[in-house]
């Protein structure tokens, strides 16, 4: 049977191992972090996911459409707010029925991993760090973190899920002609939530809430048990010079939210931006995205964008359709490197 070795086992390496298992590759998934089922805390990732047509298209692949999308709540068009706090306005964002999903990044990664282990050729390694790549041997170095261990994979083909700040991608920095763009946006964002009100729902749970203003926004979306995660989009700048203490904290959101404060609730407000800094925001583009017939990048590694129009995880999930497209195309002979290579150039 051939093998992929896949590091990262966040959204689109969990979906990735999906894909080579339904076509009876051995798959090993090496991920730096523990297990997060496991975790109390998952820092750093927050913001809703919002599941679309592009995302759906490769879960019904895999045949995971109908179960993940019952993981999340159908999103049937944009609620916008007006500074105001009382007027709404709605804009569908199709024809009656056609919906996206939001569903809770955390979560949404657990259920992928469940998912993925259940074929039995697929093996996960928590906790196991992409340390460097071999491109002429086709090994990859990972190190176990509990004992420091440096050991070397192999496989027939090699995939790097391992997000934004990919070190596999960061590994070919030197491979001949390889492009590679990075930039941080000005705005970054800070995760806060609103809980259930009488244990429903405390706003409108079918739309994607929006309260736009100007260099600023604030959004929240659904979740399944009732609470809606809240993300402020802003400038450092603003986090800065309007949102560094309790009062003046209360004072913004009084200004420009007042709706969304009631539901936050100023206790909440406080706390949450006593505890966190805003994180920053990240687009990366590179290309080519495969290397010597053998090595790919997906996902975030891949092509890391900013999350306003949600469609990172949607293009990364495709990546792993368009892959599974372009290895039936070669009928999974990929010992004709030369002839995956013309394929992967698609890709
Ligand atoms: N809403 C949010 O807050 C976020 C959303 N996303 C969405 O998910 C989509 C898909 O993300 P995806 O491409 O899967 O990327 P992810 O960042 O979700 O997953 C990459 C995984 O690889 C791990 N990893 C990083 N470096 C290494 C390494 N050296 N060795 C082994 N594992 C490593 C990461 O751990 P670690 O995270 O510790 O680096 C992470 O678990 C994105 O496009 C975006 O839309 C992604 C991140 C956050
Ligand atoms: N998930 C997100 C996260 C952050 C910012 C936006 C989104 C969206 O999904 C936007 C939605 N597609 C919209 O166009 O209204």
């Amino acid at each position: 049977m051939p093998k992929v070795v896949i590091a990262g086992a966040g959204l689109v390496g969990s979906l990735n191992a999906c894909f080579f298992a339904k076509r009876g590759w051995d798959v090993e998934v090496y991920e730096f972090r523990e297990d997060i089922r496991t975790m109390e805390h998952v820092q750093g990732r927050s913001i809703n996911l919002a599941l679309s047509f592009r995302g759906k298209a490769a879960l019904e692949y895999v045949g995971l459409k109908d179960y993940i999308t019952e993981q999340g709540v159908a999103m049937y068009a944009r609620m916008v707010h007006e500074p105001d706090g009382v007027t709404t306005n709605q804009q569908p964002y199709g024809h009656p029925g056609q919906h996206i999903v939001s569903i809770n990044r955390r979560h949404l990664n657990e259920v992928m991993i469940t998912q993925a282990e259940k074929f039995p050729t697929v093996k996960f390694f928590f906790e196991h760090k992409l340390r460097d790549t071999r491109i002429a041997e086709g090994q990859l170095i990972m190190e176990r973190l509990n004992d420091k261990e440096k050991i070397v994979v192999t496989g027939d083909l090699l995939c790097g899920c391992d997000g934004a700040y990919s070190a596999l991608r960061r590994s070919l920095m030197t491979y001949p002609r390889f492009n590679f763009s990075q930039e941080y946006i000005e705005h970054g964002y800070v995760e806060l939530n609103i809980l259930p009100k009488n244990n429903q729902f405390a706003i409108e749970p079918n739309v994607f809430h929006l309260w736009p203003r100007g260099s600023f926004c604030l959004i929240a979306l659904a979740n399944i048990d009732k609470t809606f995660t809240v993300t402020l989009f802003a400038p450092f700048n603003t986090f800065e010079e309007h949102l560094y203490d309790d009062t003046s904290v209360v004072q913004f959101f009084t200004k420009h939210f007042p709706d969304a404060l009631q539901l936050i609730g100023s206790t909440e407000l406080k706390a949450t931006f006593n505890r966190v800094r805003p994180s920053p925001l990240v687009s990366v583009k590179c290309a080519p995205h495969s290397f010597g017939g053998r090595f790919l990048l997906l996902g975030d590694a891949a092509h890391a964008m900013v999350p306003f129009f949600g469609q990172g995880m949607n293009c990364g999930f495709e990546d792993c359709l368009v892959l599974s497209e372009t290895l039936d195309a070669c009928n999974n002979d990929i010992s004709k490197s030369p002839r995956l290579e013309l394929y992967l150039h698609k890709f």
